[in-house]
């Protein structure tokens, strides 16, 4: 199979579908790679590097588009390039489309096979090609959190430590999953004082053990959200229905009970957000003001350290890229896990939360492979 790899063209995103290290798999596999010309320059890894694995430069986007057979990417497509999709074509990336109506029309027009990374399975239960970009992401949020608290950034001016004799800041953490794991750990490393909200009660049993006291957990009921949220200078934004839309915990209304220049990062923005005032923000522009509420809404927060990102990110997805590419679509027959990740396929919706958010009917993927 021809496996392409364009360059990113999301605002400020550096990392890239497939590092050499990642082609060489794919040549020894057997796979003829052609990656656009300067797509690894944000992790450091130029042509060079790339013909030295293997890969053929292409000297355009339009180029890895109409000769690939599958298309590696990190980000959702851009409206240029989901025009560039067609039928019989294999598209490996993250999607994000249940917020998101405009692109999955798109999907849906082009005819593409579209695999989702962030709703592949695994046998327990987790989400392993979005696990590694959440943990990047949620401990990317109290950097970002700590960063926008301070006063010339428009914060309430508190050091998240404290220092002797002066109490920490407050950080309260919206889902405990993968991101609110990760954003609790750099937290409490800089001495915060700490709580996850999560509505499943094992997982605040296995953050309790791991954290043994140093975070707090609480169910998450409304009195919980208002009394944690009212107290914090940082709330992350962390829950996830795999798929779903995420429901929104803060309202525009509880907003005024929060202290003003405090700041949410609602990580969960890519799947719509979990605040009501939350929008999309880009890192040229991360954060606005809503009544005295700092919030910083980056939908691809990994984007800004992409040498982490990126090789954390390959590790994940290699196994399936190689069965996709030594197998095609059979891959996705035999591997219920990879099949979960099935979003799109010859113009219809595979996946029952994106189907459900969008009013689309639900094909099933088993239904859509065999026919
Ligand atoms: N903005 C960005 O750049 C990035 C965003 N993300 C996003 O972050 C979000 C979280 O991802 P993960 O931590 O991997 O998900 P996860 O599935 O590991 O964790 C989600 C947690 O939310 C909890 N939850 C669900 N509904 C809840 C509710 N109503 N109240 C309290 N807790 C609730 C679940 O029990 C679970 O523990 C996802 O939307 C993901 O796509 C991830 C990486 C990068
Ligand atoms: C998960 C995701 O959307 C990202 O890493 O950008
Ligand atoms: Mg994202």
């Amino acid at each position: 199979m021809r496996v392409g790899c364009p360059k990113e063209i999301k605002n400020h995103e550096y990392r890239v579908g497939l590092t050499p290290g990642s082609v060489r798999e794919y040549v020894a596999h057997g796979h003829e790679v052609l990656v656009e010309t300067g797509a690894g320059a944000g992790i450091g890894a130029d042509d060079n590097a790339y013909r030295a694995a293997g890969a053929t430069i292409a000297k355009t986007a339009a180029d890895v588009f109409a000769k690939s057979d599958m298309i590696v990417k990190v980000k959702e497509p851009q409206p240029n390039e989901w025009a560039q999709l067609r039928e019989g074509q294999i598209l490996y990336t993250y999607l994000h489309l249940a917020p998101d109506p405009e692109q999955t029309k798109g999907l849906l027009a082009s005819g593409v096979t579209a695999i989702a990374y962030e709703t592949v399975t695994d046998d327990r239960g987790g989400l392993p090609l979005l696990a590694p970009m959440s943990e990047v992401a949620g401990r990317l949020s109290i950097q970002a959190g700590a960063t926008a608290l301070q006063k010339a950034n428009g914060g309430r001016g508190v050091l998240l430590g404290g220092v002797p004799g002066v109490l920490p800041g407050k950080v309260t953490v919206l889902g405990g999953g993968v991101v609110g794991l990760h954003a609790a750990r750099m937290a409490a490393g800089l001495g915060a004082d700490v709580t996850i909200i999560d509505r499943s009660i094992p997982r605040l049993r296995q953050l309790d053990d791991l954290f043994a006291g140093r975070v707090h957990t609480r169910y998450s009921t409304v009195e919980a959200l208002e009394e944690e949220c009212f107290s914090a200078d940082i709330v992350v934004g962390a829950v996830l229905i795999p798929g779903a839309a995420a429901p929104k915990l803060v309202s525009r209304e509880m907003l005024s009970g929060m202290k003003k220049g405090s700041v949410l990062v609602d990580v969960a923005i890519d799947q719509g957000g979990c605040f009501e005032t939350s929008h999309a923000t880009t890192h040229a522009e991360p954060t606005y003001e809503v009544d005295g509420v700092i919030h910083y809404c980056v939908a691809n927060m990994p984007g800004a350290v992409p040498v982490t990102s990126a090789h954390a990110l390959n590790n994940a997805t290699l196994h399936y890229g190689l069965q996709l590419a030594d197998k095609g679509l059979k891959a996705l027959v035999d591997d219920h896990h990879l099949r979960n990740g099935l979003n799109v396929h010859k113009g219809k919706i595979t996946n029952r939360a994106v189907a459900e958010a969008l009013g689309y009917e639900l094909v099933e993927p088993k239904a859509v492979l065999a026919a």
